[in-house]
């Protein structure tokens, strides 16, 4: 398993600290000892120096992070280079001492920082772009088209959003064509001081018209990027919630068999992060691409209409060009936050109850595990309000880590330097060609005004044509997430809704509903191909306590996933009180059906919700949650936990921190104790029981606690499996005292409790039916269930 420490750079709904996108660690290699001394530990601690740093993607090898070898060395985790080093000392990494660590309220983080670090790598070259991925672009561009299309029609749906758009849009626009203009302020004014230096005249009022439009033009740039920038922000968000919602929403309706399909799922999980939305991206790309060519454009204009008559001036923009690509090149290796994140000691909690409980809400959508419940339960609209809930709650909060600036120190002075390197690039060539003027005056390529304007654009033409290819190569993936995310809200289930309302009135139920299975076959999709339920036909009437039993693998459960229709049968019937379960409106179905499956789950949700999530309109209603917690004999262990009700068997998001920070740092080498911040609070983890009994309490939320008495069968897989033999009694009396006149199903293969009090026995094989009757009928008839019986009876004795 990773370290939390890696977990910083990835997205943040991340489980169990793995990785499972592509991430980076930072990984060092060693040169001989360039000793550096702790600010904090004073002399004694000595680290060996390292000086080079570079970024190896990590692959997930047997739960733990390797990364690979490399042409120039074997690179070491920071944790392999401790060994060698000093002895362990304990230190508190105290969060309340300004002078070890500073702390950062970042939404719905806190987060504290070591802040010994002195950055000592401050290059890295990165590859520049490939031109392969450019020209697939338009391709991609062109097939993607109608769903671009779609998607700013989508937009424009977004409240609010057609003005913030049309103003982005005219910022940007706007922004795209000042600097052009500014340059030809610029000419003109140099242009001026020319004609001035020669004639030794002024025309006072061309002066005061440039000097005011470059005023204007510098008030406006600057305004209108800021302003931009604002908008832009508002406008990603707005767009990001509603398309992340809507995405939520997608992948809460699909069924089982849908969910079950990898590609689907694969695409899910790609769409509705909120903090990594590919639409919003996609919608700030296009602009972003529009603004880059206006601009592009606009520069080439100018920089032609300088340069026709300035041949010779080719040569002079071939050495200007090759500069500035160097300064590019030194820009790019400059330390970013996310280099410099992760090399020493920090930690970052979260008890943000919106973004604990937006998170769980992701991860039950997202894993197959919690589907069918979500299915059987009708749970897909109530989990995506309280989606949408939460992220109304969370509102601007940010949640993204990787957001805070950790660029401090040295590396943020190199960064500013890197930002104003530009000016002097640009004197120098003026500088230059100054020299070359008064050297020897024929061979200078343009004049003063002219080489200005000439190498300012070509400084501005390169930030440019970089921009441009950056958002090219990045239009090229928007438009496959965006048709994939369409591609997915059109996808229908597997399984399809039926048009029937049910019950057709609702005191149909109160006697329970009668069940049928007509000459029942079925075959699971991704099954061995056999049939698992073979030409069954039994009857359950209204209100009846009916066993199947049958060995292991003989169908008993799959016989109650039908009836929820998780799956469609192959052949055959099966009728709710006398109708087709195919003609009727699924959401109908799964709200008078109770069920508890013997694979249940636990949502990462804390345990009041997953109670809760019985009845989504009593959700908040914990005098309920408490009652139904009470029946299934999980208030008890739930009142002694400290967060009783507020518990999460996982949490969906973990706090992060870093026990084995970098050799730069000076916690180096130490161990850590970051107890007093009480790290991944409110999590318990509990026994197979307890887990069991409260999947029951929702259940007994659903069929008895609820203020809607809607649920008219109840269906329990193996209810007492986990649970010790008193448990066992009391909750079996329990359920035949409270189940009124519901029609209740059990499957069990431990069925000596059960079977004495059932009204039928339906006794299957290779689902198929053997036996039905009562106890006493089955017993008479001495059949298979009368051998089993006494083959449990004679074990008991023995
Ligand atoms: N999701 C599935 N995909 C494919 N095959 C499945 C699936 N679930 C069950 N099966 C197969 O269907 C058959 C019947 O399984 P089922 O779970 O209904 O039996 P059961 O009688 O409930 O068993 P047990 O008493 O062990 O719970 C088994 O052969 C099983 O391997």
């Amino acid at each position: 398993m990773l370290s939390p420490a890696a977990q910083i750079g990835s997205d943040d709904s991340e489980r169990d600290g793995v990785f499972k996108k592509s991430l980076h660690a930072t990984y060092f290699f060693c040169h001989p000892p360039a000793p550096s001394l702790s600010p904090l530990m004073g002399s004694s601690i000595t680290l060996s120096g390292c000086t080079e740093e570079l970024e190896i993607p990590l692959v997930e090898l047997n739960g733990d992070a390797k990364g690979a070898d490399t042409a120039e060395g074997t690179p070491l985790l920071g944790s392999e280079l401790d060994s060698d080093s000093e002895e362990k000392e304990q230190v508190l990494f105290d969060p309340n001492d300004p002078s070890m660590a500073r702390y950062t309220k970042h939404g719905v983080w806190d987060h504290w920082e070591d802040i010994s670090l002195a950055p000592t790598s401050l290059f890295k070259l990165k590859l520049p772009h490939t031109i392969a991925a450019k020209i697939k672009v338009p391709r991609d561009v062109y097939r993607g088209w109608p769903y671009v299309a779609r998607m700013l029609t989508d937009m424009a749906t977004v409240e609010g959003s057609k003005t913030y758009f049309t103003f982005y849009l005219i910022m940007s626009t706007l922004s795209s064509v000042l600097p052009s203009l500014d340059l030809w302020y610029n000419s003109q004014f140099l242009r001026m001081i020319e004609v001035a230096v020669e004639t030794r005249t002024v025309n006072k009022d061309a002066l005061l018209r440039i000097a005011g439009g470059q005023v204007v033009v510098s008030v406006l740039q600057r305004g209108l990027r800021s302003l931009g920038n604002h908008l832009n922000e508002r406008f990603d968000k707005r767009v990001g919630r509603k398309f992340a919602s809507r995405a939520f929403r997608v992948a809460a309706r699909l069924d089982v068999p849908t969910h079950g399909d990898s590609s689907v799922r694969q695409t899910i999980d790609s769409l509705y992060y909120y903090d990594e939305n590919p639409l919003t991206r996609g919608s700030r790309d296009v602009v972003q691409l529009f603004s880059d060519a206006v601009n592009f454009a606009t520069q080439c204009g100018v920089l032609f209409s300088v340069l026709q008559g300035h041949y010779e001036g080719a040569q002079f923009l071939l050495v200007v060009g090759i500069l500035r690509l160097l300064y590019d090149i030194a820009a790019d290796a400059a330390p970013s936050r996310s280099r410099y994140r992760g090399r020493g000691a920090y930690a970052a909690k979260t008890t943000d109850d919106d973004y604990l409980q937006k998170s769980g809400l992701e991860s039950m959508v997202a894993q197959d595990s919690y589907r069918k419940d979500i299915v059987a339960g009708g749970l897909g609209d109530v989990v995506s309000q309280q989606y949408d809930r939460r992220m109304h709650n969370l509102s601007d909060k940010p949640t993204d880590l990787r957001h805070i600036d950790a660029v401090t120190g040295l590396a943020r002075v190199w960064q500013i330097i890197l930002d104003h390197a530009e000016s002097p690039f640009d004197v120098f060539c003026q500088m230059y060609t100054c020299l070359q003027v008064v050297n020897s005056p024929s061979s200078a390529p343009f004049s003063l005004s002219t080489l200005h304007l000439v190498t300012s654009t070509v400084s501005s033409l390169n930030n440019q044509l970089s921009s441009l290819g950056r958002s090219i190569e990045g239009i090229s993936d928007d438009v496959l997430s965006i048709r994939r995310y369409y591609e997915t809200v059109d996808m229908p289930n597997k399984i399809p809704d039926g048009l029937t309302p049910f019950p057709e009135n609702e005191f149909d139920l109160s006697n329970g509903i009668s069940v049928e299975f007509k000459n029942v076959s079925f075959k699971y999709p991704d099954g061995t191909g056999k049939n698992v339920i073979d030409n069954l036909s039994f009857k359950i009437e209204q209100g009846q306590l009916c066993v199947i039993v049958g060995e292991n693998g003989s169908g008993k459960s799959t016989i109650l996933t039908l009836l929820t229709r998780i799956y469609d049968i192959s052949e055959g019937q099966i009728l709710l009180n006398g109708h087709d379960i195919r003609t009727l409106r699924l959401a109908d179905v799964r709200k008078a059906v109770a069920v508890l499956y013997q694979e249940y789950t636990i949502f990462p949700l804390p345990f009041s919700q997953n109670i809760g999530l019985g009845d989504p309109n009593s959700l908040e209603d914990m005098d309920m949650i408490r009652q139904a917690a009470e029946l299934g004999g999980a208030a008890e262990f739930i009142e002694e936990l400290p967060h009783k009700y507020g518990t999460y068997l996982e949490r969906p998001v973990y706090d992060r921190w870093d026990p084995e920070p970098s050799k730069h740092s000076a916690y180096a080498g130490k161990e850590f104790d970051f107890k007093d911040l009480k790290l991944d609070e409110g999590e318990s983890d509990l026994s197979g029981g307890q887990k069991q009994r409260i999947a029951l309490s929702r259940t007994f939320m659903k069929s008895i606690v609820s203020s809607e008495n809607v649920v008219g069968l109840l269906l329990f897989d193996e209810p007492s499996a986990a649970l010790d033999p008193k448990a066992e009694h009391d909750l079996f009396t329990r359920l035949r005292k409270l189940r009124g006149s519901k029609t209740m199903i059990f499957s069990s293969h431990r069925f000596g409790k059960l079977t004495r009090h059932a009204d039928l026995i339906i006794y299957i094989a290779k689902g198929q039916l053997m036996e039905a009757g009562n106890h006493v009928e089955l017993m008479k008839k001495d059949g298979e269930y009368a051998k089993f019986w006494n083959m449990q009876v004679e074990d008991f004795l023995s």
